[in-house]
């Protein structure tokens, strides 16, 4: 094939390091909001990049010139593959590219629970409901920190079954996890049951799930939003005993005051939105254009180094507490929660303000990118064990 180049390139303009990756390519290299992303702004583009906010369909792309749709994301249910592919348009997205940022989104909830009511969540049963790139990330590392998990993930079940390759992770049914859990984790997609049959996710947890629930357990959604009912959710919250932490919001981008108000941490849709998970889906998806192009990959921008933590600055109680802290001084949940708490108009937090809140989050990075020092002998395995550098 030869090579293709001067292309017409259309990038959310809430997407970094395009230019560098892209401008070798583009006769033209033009921003736009994704959310109101129209028909019309693409009536002269070859490629569309995009990130989860835009609707990528027949209705966006009908009579436009595009051929190849990017999505600097690992979900997918915002586009209409099938229907790209009968048109033969080209489509790539970047699976795992911000699964990392996810796992340590997760550890800084559970240091938030640590410190603020002394949970010792590392003695605690810990269910994940998907363990695809994020949750089976996650799966590991909490083995490695000696935590007993229960993963739920039927579609990974049945294909190891068929495979042969069951018994890397003991799976079991969804309601055997959310009545031994006291921790639920849900990393599923969000999935329709005219593509994933039985194992279709959206209202996947619902009244009955959550009655399910012990009483005082925690429930963490870091996957999509309408893979929990509202309404259940709300009287879950209201009535029973259970307790949740949500990045993700069943009317996302709208999120009601009162569900706010009866979740114990809450933020934006940020938990990919590291440095290193941001930069990554730039990385992978100018791969595939490259590729597609049938052009050179040029050599990208770099991240800065990663922060120093001084171990002396931080409680030394215990590991377990130095971790927690350390944690959270990269990255802490309680920010978020105020930031939410503050975009409240009326009864809820409107779209527009919600996707402000996106855009203009502080930058974070992976605890892998962080390196402490003055660790106390006890600590180190611990903070290995965390993730971090030593
Ligand atoms: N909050 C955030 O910022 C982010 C959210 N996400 C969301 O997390 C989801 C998961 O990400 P990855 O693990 O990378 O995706 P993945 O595709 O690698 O894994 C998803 C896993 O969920 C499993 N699954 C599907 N249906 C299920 C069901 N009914 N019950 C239990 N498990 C089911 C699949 O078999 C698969 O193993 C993404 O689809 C995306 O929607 C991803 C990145 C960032
Ligand atoms: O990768 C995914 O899937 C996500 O949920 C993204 O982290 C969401 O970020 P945006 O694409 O909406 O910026």
């Amino acid at each position: 094939m030869s090579a293709v180049s001067g292309l017409r390139i259309v990038a959310d303009e809430n997407m970094p390091h395009v230019e560098p990756w892209f401008s070798g390519l583009a006769h033209s290299l033009t921003r736009k909001p994704g959310r109101t992303l129209t028909r019309d702004d693409l009536m002269d583009a070859d490629v569309l990049l995009v990130r989860s906010v835009t609707q990528v369909n027949a209705d966006l792309l009908t009579g436009t010139p595009v051929r190849f749709v990017g999505s600097a994301t690992i979900g997918t249910d915002h586009i209409d593959q099938a229907w790209l592919a009968e048109q033969g348009i080209a489509f790539h997205h970047a699976p795992g590219c911000n699964a990392q940022s996810v796992v340590d989104w997760v550890l800084s909830v559970f240091a938030r629970l640590h410190l603020d009511f002394e949970l010792p969540w590392w003695q605690r049963t810990i269910g994940v409901i998907g363990a695809g790139n994020v949750g089976g990330k996650l799966v590991d590392r909490l083995k490695t920190l000696g935590v007993r998990t229960l993963v739920c993930d039927p579609p990974r079940a049945e294909r190891e079954e068929r495979e042969g390759t069951l018994g890397q992770d003991d799976f079991v049914g969804l309601n055997t996890l959310l009545q031994a859990s006291d921790i639920v984790c849900m990393h599923a997609p969000l999935t329709r049951p005219g593509e994933a049959g039985q194992h279709a996710t959206e209202g996947l947890i619902g009244a009955d799930q959550l009655a399910l629930m012990k009483p005082g357990a925690w429930l963490i959604n870091a996957g999509r939003g309408p893979v929990i009912q509202e309404g259940p959710l709300q009287s879950a919250l209201d009535t029973q005993c259970i307790h949740a932490v949500l990045d993700v919001w069943p009317d996302e981008p709208r999120v009601s005051e009162r569900l706010l108000n009866a979740v114990y941490q809450a933020s934006p849709h940020v938990a990919g939105y590291s440095q290193e998970g941001k930069w990554t889906g730039t990385r992978m998806l100018a791969e595939a254009l490259h590729h597609w192009a049938n052009q050179p990959l040029p050599s990208g921008p770099d991240l800065p180094q990663g922060p120093t933590l001084n171990a002396a600055f931080f409680s030394q109680d215990t590991p377990e507490h130095l971790g927690s802290e350390l944690v959270q001084a990269l990255h802490d949940p309680a920010r978020d929660t105020v930031a939410m708490q503050q975009s409240v108009q009326g009864d809820h937090i409107p779209p527009h303000t919600f996707d402000a809140l996106r855009k203009e989050y502080p930058k974070r990075r992976e605890l892998a990118a962080a390196e402490v020092s003055n660790v106390p002998a006890e600590a180190e395995d611990w903070l290995r064990k965390l993730g971090f550098r030593l």
